[in-house]
């Protein structure tokens, strides 16, 4: 069933779990999400980037999302992910989003809260859900490259401030992670983390983390994180799929077989995040 964001994360919050928040981009992917969260009675988001709903268009994201998410036997939540326009964001609202995230994170503090400020205002008069950044998560998100030394960890006193003066119903911060496939291994700021989640006791998001080790992804459940961003893995298990397929088919044109076990292969990464992320059996 289609619920708010913050319904699914008020609950992982409560109890100490994380809920995985993967990115749509066409059907087979919005499907593999969903058959994924039914078959392991997980609660899940579905999330597009502005680059996604370019691709797509918004309102082919939206009602692909709206179908899957109401013929689901599961909660599933509906997420703009990364907005940085207000008009865009507005857009998605408009269109039955049901969580929105304002990326703020480029400007300086004083003006990520004003942006932020003016987004949970109309979201909530909507009766969505908003996630605001805090703290600049390295990688390419939206066009935007912040690369490893401008990535900025998340301060827990801004965190805190941030928070009250926002309103915001959960928080995305930077403690290392980074979007796109990493170099080394991603070294978490658990302490950070820890110090951040008893100041504002309140769902936080975890963002690139895709390539972030299964140990270290446990142990930012356990310290706090509630939604879990994940795309590059999905990337990664589509493009496995339709390259080994066309190779060992080279005949085989039909896209429905081109398609279909790409479909296949990435309901099982999915299927094995939302058992690493707790989420298993919490519909
Ligand atoms: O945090 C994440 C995912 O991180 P990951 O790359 O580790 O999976 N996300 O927020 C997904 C970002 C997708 C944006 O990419 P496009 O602009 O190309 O659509
Ligand atoms: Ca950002
Ligand atoms: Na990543
Ligand atoms: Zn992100």
């Amino acid at each position: 069933m289609l619920v708010t964001g913050k319904e699914i994360l008020q609950d992982a919050h409560k109890k100490g779990y994380a809920v995985g928040a993967f990115n749509v981009n066409n059907m087979e992917i919005v499907q593999a999400i969903i058959q994924a969260a039914e078959e392991t009675n997980s609660p899940v988001i579905l999330q597009a980037s502005q680059g996604g709903l370019k691709y797509a268009g918004v309102e082919y994201i939206a009602a692909m999302a709206k179908v899957a998410a109401e013929k689901a036997k599961v909660p599933v939540a509906i997420h703009l992910d990364h907005g940085t326009d207000f008009t865009q964001i507005v857009k998605c609202i408009r269109n039955g989003f049901t969580s929105v995230m304002i990326d703020g994170s480029k400007h300086p503090f004083e003006e990520n809260i004003a942006v932020t400020k003016k987004v949970v205002e109309i979201a909530h008069a909507a009766g969505v859900s908003v996630e605001a950044e805090l703290g600049k998560i390295g990688g390419t998100e939206d066009d935007i490259t912040v690369d490893e030394k401008d990535a900025t960890f998340t301060d827990p006193d801004e965190a805190e401030k941030f928070v009250k003066e926002t309103g915001v119903d959960y928080l995305a911060i930077a403690i290392g992670t980074a979007h796109g496939p990493y170099k080394g291994e991603p070294k978490l700021d658990f302490d950070r983390l820890k110090t951040i989640k008893e100041r504002l006791n309140m769902p936080l998001v975890l963002h690139g983390s895709s390539g972030v080790p299964e140990e270290s992804i446990k142990k930012a459940v356990s310290l706090g994180i509630n939604k879990i961003n994940i795309d590059t893995d999905i990337r990664l298990a589509f493009n496995g799929a339709v390259r080994d397929f066309v190779k060992n088919n080279p005949d085989v044109y039909d896209p429905r077989k081109i398609l279909g076990p790409a479909r296949e292969a990435m309901k099982e990464v999915i299927k094995g995040k939302m058992t690493i992320f707790g989420s298993v059996d919490r519909a």
